[in-house]
Parts: structure tokens; C-alpha cells; sequence
């Protein structure tokens, strides 16, 4: 069996990406795709990369014909998100990628985004798009929140140390590096070349980061009670990966053998042998997460590395690992492809 999908946001680093997984797709056909200001344009002259695919011409939203189409990727900035989601049929699978349905609480989300949320019974509806922690409602979902990139990172290292209490969860310091791809493709002054690179910052300083909502949300979730962390992010001066670094009060032979028994048997999530250190360069252009476990030489200290692909398991990847979920295909399809290394 073959589903149909449209993608919104064709044209973005996020919908580049999906294409160029989907391409690989065995049941998985590209019906339509959708752009704003590149609309018109074809996907070859948008994006070389991916001229050897035969695919339909990105059109403006309201061309696209949803008779037939199973499920609609939205890779749009969040608020056009739930504007352009709220316009579409109401029986059509969505996984979205943008900020807009990841957080249940709609005065959490007007905290984080700066704006009210227009359409508060989808948020109600979504579920939370960590296909490891969510797979059972992923399954049955109709509208999917993908997380947060940094978010993901830091739910894959400490997620299961919170569970579990192996950790003391009032003293969480997260530390993330994140390559420029996360910030997506539109031109932004502080992303030039000349002021990006031979150098790098932190930003969102004093654990402002918008991704502190999801943190806040599914950490106090999973540990019944308020947790809040610690988190600060920095851009660095490459194109993909992104690499947390939490420092964590709590055994270090613990707190690896907490991680091991979590991910035993995901495919997606590797936790590396005792005291070797993930790398970037491990993961990249795949849908594979990294983790490392040390102890630290301060007593009862320990330090948790996750590494990511911004654009495959922090994103495209991952919500093409739940839109197999929610059409009924291997939750793998797709997606076993290798890093690109070096
Ligand atoms: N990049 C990443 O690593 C991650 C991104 N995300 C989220 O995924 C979403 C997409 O990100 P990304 O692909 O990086 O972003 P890009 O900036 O690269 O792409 C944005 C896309 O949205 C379209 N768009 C922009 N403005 C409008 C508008 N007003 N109306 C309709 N369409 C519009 C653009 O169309 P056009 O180019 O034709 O104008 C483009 O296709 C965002 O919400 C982002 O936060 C989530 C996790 C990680
Ligand atoms: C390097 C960079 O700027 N990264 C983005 C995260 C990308 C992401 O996950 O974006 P959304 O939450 O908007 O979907 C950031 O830190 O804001």
C-alpha cells in the first residue's frame, strides 16, 4: 500500500529535509508541496540537491487539492502554523513541526511565544510528538507536535533519570550547542557568515529559551511535581548537529545503567558503552541519538552527552518516524539510513 503526503513549507530547511527522506520512502508518495514566497518555483531550483527526484511543482497552500492526501507535513514558522492548520480538512493526519501544539497549556504557550493561541481545541488534541515516550498515542493521533530540537536533545539525556529518580532533579544544568540549520533558512543579520563563523555564542541567556516550556511541561509530567532546569543554548558556528551537555547530581554507574535499561530497545536512541563521548559527527544527516555517560571527578557529580541531527531526529526525521506510526507503516521505514561521515 502507497499513502500520499503534501508537505507545507517545501521550501524550508525542515521540508527539504523531508523530502529528501521521504525520496527514500518505500510507501510513502509525494503528492503535493507547499511554499509562501518561493511558491512558483520548482524544488530543483530552490534546492540542486535534490533535482534528480521527480516531484511535483511547489504551489501556494490554497492550490493544493487534499482529496486523496493522507497526511499533510506543516514545516511552517509557528503562529502561520496554527493559522494555516485551522484552514485544513478536518479528517487529514497532520504532523506538525513548528512550536504551536506542543504545549497543553495555552497560557504557557502565550508565555513562551508572545502570542495568543488561535486555535486552543487542536492544541487540547495534539499529542506530543517524542515518538520514544509517546508511541502508543502517536499511533492514534490525528495532529502531531514534533518538539522542540534543543528540547528533544535534552529529553533524550535526562528523561529517564527524571522517571527514575537517579538524579537529584533540583539541580539540573543543561549546557547545548546548536548548529545554525536550527534557526531555518530565512536571512537573519546575526547568521551571516562573517558573524557567525571563527567564533560563537550563547543566546537566550538566563534560561529564557522558549524550549524551557516543553521542558517545564513534560519534566513535571514525568516527575509528578514543578521541575525546572537549568538550560542554556549556544550557536556554533556549524550547519547540523546539536550537542547537550547536562551536569546532574547523581551515580554516574547509575545513572548509565538507568539510560541503558530506558532505551534497550529503541532503535533510534543508542546509549554508548561507559565513559565515551558522543560526537555530532556521529549522527549527522541520520535519525540516530548519541549518549554518554562520565563520571565526573567531583564526588556524586556526572555528566550526560546527547548528540543529534537538528534536521533529521530533532525534526524531519522524527516526524517522519511518526507519520509511520499514524499510517500504520514499520515505525522504521525510511529512516535506517547511515550517518554521512566524515
Ligand atoms: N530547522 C530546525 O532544525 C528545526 C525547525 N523546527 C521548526 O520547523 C518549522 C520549519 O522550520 P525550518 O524549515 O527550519 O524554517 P525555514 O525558515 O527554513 O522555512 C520556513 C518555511 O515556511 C514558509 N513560510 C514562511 N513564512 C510563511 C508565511 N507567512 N506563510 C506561509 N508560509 C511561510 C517558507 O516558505 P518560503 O520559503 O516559500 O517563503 C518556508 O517554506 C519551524 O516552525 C521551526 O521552528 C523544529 C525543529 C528543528
Ligand atoms: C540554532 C537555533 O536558533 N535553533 C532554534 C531551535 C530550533 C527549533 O527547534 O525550533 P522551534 O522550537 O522554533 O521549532 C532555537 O534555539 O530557537
Amino acid at each position: 500500500m502507497t499513502y500520499s503526503i503534501a508537505i507545507l513549507g517545501a521550501s524550508g530547511y525542515t521540508g527539504a529535509e523531508l523530502i529528501r527522506l521521504i525520496a527514500g520512502h518505500p510507501s510513502i508518495e509525494i503528492k503535493a508541496l507547499g511554499a509562501f514566497s518561493k511558491a512558483g518555483q520548482t524544488v530543483a531550483q530552490v534546492y540542486p540537491h535534490l533535482r534528480h527526484l521527480d516531484l511535483p511543482p511547489m504551489v501556494p497552500f490554497s492550490d493544493i487539492d487534499w482529496a486523496g492526501i493522507d497526511l499533510c507535513f506543516c514545516a511552517l514558522p509557528h503562529k502561520t502554523s496554527q493559522e494555516v492548520i485551522s484552514g485544513l480538512p478536518r479528517d487529514l493526519k497532520i504532523v506538525d513541526l513548528s512550536a504551536d501544539f506542543r504545549l497543553r497549556d495555552p497560557d504557557e504557550y502565550q508565555k513562551w511565544y508572545g502570542n495568543a493561541h488561535s486555535a486552543v481545541e487542536m492544541q487540547r488534541e495534539a499529542v506530543y510528538g517524542l515518538t520514544e515516550f509517546y508511541r502508543d498515542e502517536i499511533t492514534n493521533a490525528r495532529l502531531v507536535a514534533g518538539t522542540g530540537c534543543n528540547a528533544a536533545t535534552g529529553q533524550f539525556a535526562l528523561r529517564p533519570l527524571i522517571a527514575s529518580g537517579v538524579i537529584d532533579i533540583d539541580e539540573i544544568v543543561l549546557d547545548l550547542k546548536a548548529a545554525v540549520s536550527g534557526a531555518g533558512r530565512a536571512l537573519k543579520e546575526n547568521l551571516l557568515h562573517a558573524e557567525l563563523s571563527e567564533g560563537y555564542h550563547a543566546y537566550a541567556l538566563g534560561s529564557t529559551h522558549r524550549h524551557q516550556g516543553e521542558f517545564d511541561q513534560e519534566f513535571s509530567k514525568v516527575a509528578g511535581r514543578d521541575v525546572r532546569i537549568q538550560f542554556q543554548p549556544h550557536l556554533i558556528p556549524a550547519n547540523r548537529g546539536i550537542l547537550g551537555t547536562a551536569y546532574v547530581r547523581g551515580e554516574a554507574l547509575a545513572v548509565h545503567e538507568t539510560l541503558v535499561a530506558a532505551y534497550a530497545d529503541e532503535v533510534f536512541v543508542e546509549v554508548l558503552p561507559f565513559g565515551e563521548a558522543p560526537s555530532t559527527r556521529h549522527i549527522r544527516g541520520s535519525n540516530f541519538c548519541h549518549i554518554g555517560v562520565a563520571a565526573d571527578r567531583l564526588p556524586g557529580r556526572t555528566i550526560v552527552v546527547a548528540a543529534l541531527d537538528n534536521l533529521t531526529k530533532g525534526s524531519s526525521g522524527q516526524a517522519l518516524q511518526n507519520a509511520n506510526l499514524m499510517l500504520g507503516i514499520e515505525e522504521t521505514e525510511g529512516l535506517m539510513m547511515a550517518p554521512l561521515f566524515p
